[in-house]
């Protein structure tokens, strides 16, 4: 990005494409064969996929044959929802993104979050012990979407495990920005375009010996775990994605993101950073409340002034949803005034001073306006 260009703070809608990605999805896209196909294109192609399954498992720290490609997060979660939720309860967390939420069973119980937006773990322990003779399956995600919260998962496991529960893990938004350990999580959702590569892949992590039923059926690729023609050049650039996508970065954003905070605190200091006194957050995320204003109204004033931004939960559509995220932390109304930062891995060295100018262009438009 070179100054002059709109200030892209959008990443967790969409991260930037690397190199590395662009670069392995075109040479993939020049591979002809089928990875299902015997021949020699075939097997070409086959190669390509399996080459890319071991980078992904060993970067994440998987077996290369305990990883299912899918087509995106939201399939992966899908995926583990409707194969291992199968015959289990199924408890979610009350801030999990939709594609969570709209896998779960209609019976599902609510695992509450503090106000800090963390996994209430008493909570956690008593809806476990509370039917304790069914097996569970848990569902927490990583990295919240919005907020950038992470939940104390290692915790979570801990208790999953004494009551003999499953946990499923969407790890979109945290995996590649902050180091996952590999060994709490039984199913674990990764998605290629959330960490620099193009959309179309993802996939579902699995711990070893797990058996996972398919949710789409088909021509018995991954293993019987996923039919369909595996889409290679996506694949082929999420596996680089992956790999260049180091959590060491997360130094440099949060520098980044903490003078993005303070300044906008100093120069409004009526706002609020939502999940600010969590213990752990994303690196690049803030979700930055002022009070009064709507939200959409401010991610329009910022887009005239050059800086791109979500309102809530506005990775869905386009459209501003009441955020069930912030209800969940115990926000009224106010959340709809909430609007999220997200830092891309490439983002300039001067990106909070270029947030911080469009913000106060924005505060000084939409003053005039209520004027
Ligand atoms: C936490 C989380 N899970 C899942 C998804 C869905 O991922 P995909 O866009 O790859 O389907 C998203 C997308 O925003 C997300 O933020």
């Amino acid at each position: 990005m070179t100054a002059g260009e709109p200030l892209y703070l959008d990443a967790n809608a969409t991260e930037p494409l690397r190199p590395e990605a662009r670069r392995a999805t075109v040479e993939a896209l020049d591979l002809t064969g089928n990875p299902s196909s015997v021949h020699a294109s075939g097997r070409a192609a086959r190669r390509r996929l399996e080459d890319a399954r071991e980078a992904i498992g060993e970067r994440f720290g998987a077996d290369p044959g305990d990883v299912v490609f899918t087509a995106g997060g939201t399939e992966a979660n899908a995926l583990a929802l409707a194969g291992l939720g199968r015959e289990r309860r199924v408890l979610v967390g009350a801030t999990e993104h939709a594609a969570v939420l709209a896998a779960a069973p209609a019976g599902a119980a609510t695992v509450p979050v503090r106000r800090d937006g963390t996994a209430d773990l008493d909570a956690l322990a008593a809806l476990l012990a509370a039917d304790a003779g069914a097996p569970a399956l848990v569902c927490l995600m990583a990295a919240n979407n919005e907020t950038g919260v992470l939940h104390p998962l290692a915790d979570a496991a801990a208790l999953c495990r004494a009551h003999g529960a499953l946990l499923h893990v969407d790890a979109v938004q945290a995996a590649g920005r902050v180091a996952l350990d590999p060994g709490l999580a039984d199913s674990t959702a990764l998605s290629g375009h959330k960490l620099g590569g193009p959309p179309g892949a993802g996939a579902l992590l699995l711990r070893p010996g797990l058996h996972l039923p398919a949710l789409i059926g088909g021509g018995g690729q991954e293993r019987g775990r996923r039919g369909g023609t595996e889409p290679l050049p996506a694949i082929a650039g999420f596996a680089a994605a992956a790999v260049a996508a180091k959590p060491e970065a997360a130094d440099r954003l949060a520098a980044l993101r903490g003078r993005l905070e303070a300044g906008a605190l100093a120069a409004a200091p009526e706002a609020v950073v939502v999940g600010a006194d969590a213990p752990r957050r994303l690196p690049n995320t803030s979700c930055i409340l002022l009070p009064g204003v709507a939200a959409e109204a401010q991610v329009i004033a910022l887009d005239l002034a050059g800086v791109r931004v979500s309102a809530g939960a506005a990775c869905s559509s386009g459209k501003v949803a009441r955020s069930h995220v912030l209800a969940a932390m115990g926000l009224g109304a106010e959340a709809g005034c909430a609007i999220r930062v997200s830092l891309p891995w490439d983002a300039p060295d001067d990106a909070p001073e270029r947030f911080l100018l469009g913000w106060s262009a924005m505060r000084s438009r939409l003053s005039r306006r209520a004027a």
